[in-house]
């Protein structure tokens, strides 16, 4: 018996590049997530996060490496047969950092989710109750997203990842394209949606701050790899990788910032 949710094990890709080159993106990335629990993987910009994000949910086949829900494998690619689909939609749902990927322009908030229900078969007057939820008035439930603020685009994918009432929800980037008082309200939200749900949370961001408020472990990835990983508290107040410690100098605080420290420090990294 497992007492992992969710399970990635070695999982590994190289993208082809023009001219017969290849990047690494991924490398031997491993990691596990209890149910309920909420992983944060954190990296600068083409650290691969995204690229492991993607693994995760189906959008980028793993060269290597498996990836486990409750004990069963996730096959690479979807299954055939409608209901295979909609059970693997269950397992993982993803929220992107511009939602107007996952929403469709031509849906009311509240179309948008009796379609995502109906689809899961699951009765559609929930909608309501889920608009509620992610904090949607009746006002926002007969608007389309070009109408809604980007917190409350936000706020919509949410409730539509919901609306398929998925084991784990991975975010990557979900909250950096907002307003630093909007990333606060999703994040608290999302807190209470993982006590009261019990969804695990995978929370992909380049934000230290970010993954601080939601997050029980964090990994850190560079170049592709696992540099790092522990509580969240611990690699955040005690990290024991210079990179992680990079990361962390590189990052605003109330005592101040030296940007010429950071650069130092960080071409002191990149040449060791
Ligand atoms: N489809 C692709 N083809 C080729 N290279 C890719 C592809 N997708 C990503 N990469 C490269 O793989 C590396 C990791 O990208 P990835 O998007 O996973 O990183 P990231 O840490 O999420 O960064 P960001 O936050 O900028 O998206 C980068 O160097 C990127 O340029």
């Amino acid at each position: 018996m497992t007492s992992h949710l969710l399970q990635a094990d070695s999982l590994s890709k190289t993208y082809p590049l023009p001219g017969g080159n290849s990047h690494q993106a991924a490398a031997d990335v491993s990691f596990t997530v209890p149910p309920g629990g909420a992983l944060g993987i954190v990296g600068e910009s083409g650290s691969g996060k995204t690229t492991v994000a993607r693994m995760l949910v189906g959008l980028v086949r793993p060269d290597h490496g498996t990836i486990t829900v409750a004990g069963r494998a996730r096959e690479p690619r979807p299954p055939r047969g409608t209901k295979a689909r909609l059970a693997r939609a269950r397992e993982i749902q993803m929220v992107f950092q511009d939602p107007y990927v996952s929403l469709d322009p031509r849906l009311t908030a509240t179309q948008c989710l009796r379609t995502a229900l109906r689809l899961h078969g699951r009765p559609d007057t929930k909608a309501t109750e889920l608009l509620d939820r992610v904090g949607l008035g009746p006002r926002e439930a007969d608007a389309r997203p070009r109408d809604l603020s980007g917190g409350q685009r936000q706020r919509l994918a949410i409730a539509r990842a919901l609306a398929v009432d998925p084991r784990i929800l991975v975010l990557d980037e979900a909250v950096a394209a907002l307003d630093v008082s909007i990333q606060a309200q999703i994040l608290q939200l999302l807190a209470e949606i993982r006590a009261e749900t019990g969804v695990a949370l995978v929370f992909v961001s380049h934000d230290l701050a970010v993954v601080r408020h939601v997050t029980d472990e964090v990994l850190v990835m560079r170049a592709g790899r696992v540099v790092e990983r522990g509580p969240t508290a611990r690699v955040l107040s005690s990290p024991e990788d210079p990179y992680t410690r990079l990361l962390l100098a590189s990052v605003p605080t109330a005592e101040g910032w030296d940007p010429t420290d950071a650069a130092r420090a960080r071409a002191s990294l990149d040449s060791a």
